[in-house]
């Protein structure tokens, strides 16, 4: 028995076969900036990247499009790492399943680990579950728990699709990724940029430590606001998650 062709994808589309090289992606391209040696190197570059600016364009309109009917919606981060039948997967499906219990679609990235778990208590809810994956330099699927996906090719379209069709941020212990996705979210608040948009980390032993970073050493140093710690609540619970969600939608109802 050979193991059945699982395919890959390049962005959005998926090949079977490993005819697509995937070990230089779109993103390490257009980032990688490969200076001119002549003009047929100008010449070359400049249709490349305006191919490029096209296969942007047609990531966020696809992205719109699928995600256009979107309505009450969470995203939830957390680690790519997190693995089956650890306490901490567990907790990821018992949040997806209490947010989806609540009346939320579920979006994540897509991916394994916390995000997989995520999506999986989102479905036993029967709730929407949006997977938004990203094109990686290793033969990666989307997880088996979604129900509307997305594979793109962009960090910077994907991020947008996260806090676009949201109304809230939820972020599960994780690396440099949940990191970096907490802080462009709380960047977007601090500036106003989005409103009403609460942002919940889940486990005061993991991010406690950072919070207590950012009040004293951030706030003391007067690189942030005394208040802005505040725009992010800590809780340990899923159950504690829906109650912030919950008060945050009656606050935009009532507004
Ligand atoms: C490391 C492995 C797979 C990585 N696959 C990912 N797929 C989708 N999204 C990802 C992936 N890795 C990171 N992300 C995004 O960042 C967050 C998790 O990153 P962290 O560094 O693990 O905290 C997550 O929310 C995603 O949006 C092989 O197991």
């Amino acid at each position: 028995m050979t193991e059945p062709d699982r395919g890959r994808y390049s962005g959005p589309t998926w090949t079977s076969g490993d005819a697509t090289d995937l070990s230089v992606t779109s993103d390490r391209r257009l980032l990688n900036r490969r200076p001119p040696r002549c003009q047929a190197d100008v010449n070359q570059i400049k249709i490349d990247d305006s191919w490029r600016v096209l296969r942007i364009q047609a990531e966020f309109v696809d992205g719109f499009d699928a995600l256009l009917h979107v309505e009450d919606a969470v995203t939830v981060f957390g680690s790519a790492r997190t693995r089956l039948g650890t306490p901490e997967y567990e907790l990821g499906v018992d949040l997806g399943r209490a947010i989806g219990e609540a009346g939320y679609a579920v979006i994540t990235g897509g991916g394994p680990g916390s995000m997989e778990s995520v999506n999986r208590g989102a479905r036993q809810a029967g709730a929407r579950s949006i997977g938004l994956g990203i094109e990686l330099p290793f033969e990666q699927g989307l997880n088996p728990f979604i129900d509307t996906g997305m594979n793109f090719r962009y960090f910077f379209a994907r991020k947008t699709m996260f806090v676009k069709y949201a109304q809230a941020f939820v972020c599960l212990p994780g690396g440099f990724g949940t990191l970096d996705e907490l802080f462009e979210a709380l960047t977007l608040v601090q500036t106003h940029k989005v409103t009403q948009f609460p942002i919940i980390l889940v486990g005061r032993a993991f991010w406690g430590g950072l919070v207590d970073w950012l009040r004293s050493t951030l706030v003391d140093e007067g690189m942030i606001d005394p208040a802005d710690p505040d725009l992010l609540s800590v809780v340990e619970t899923p159950a504690e998650v829906v109650a912030v969600l919950d008060a945050s939608r009656a606050a935009r109802e009532e507004a």
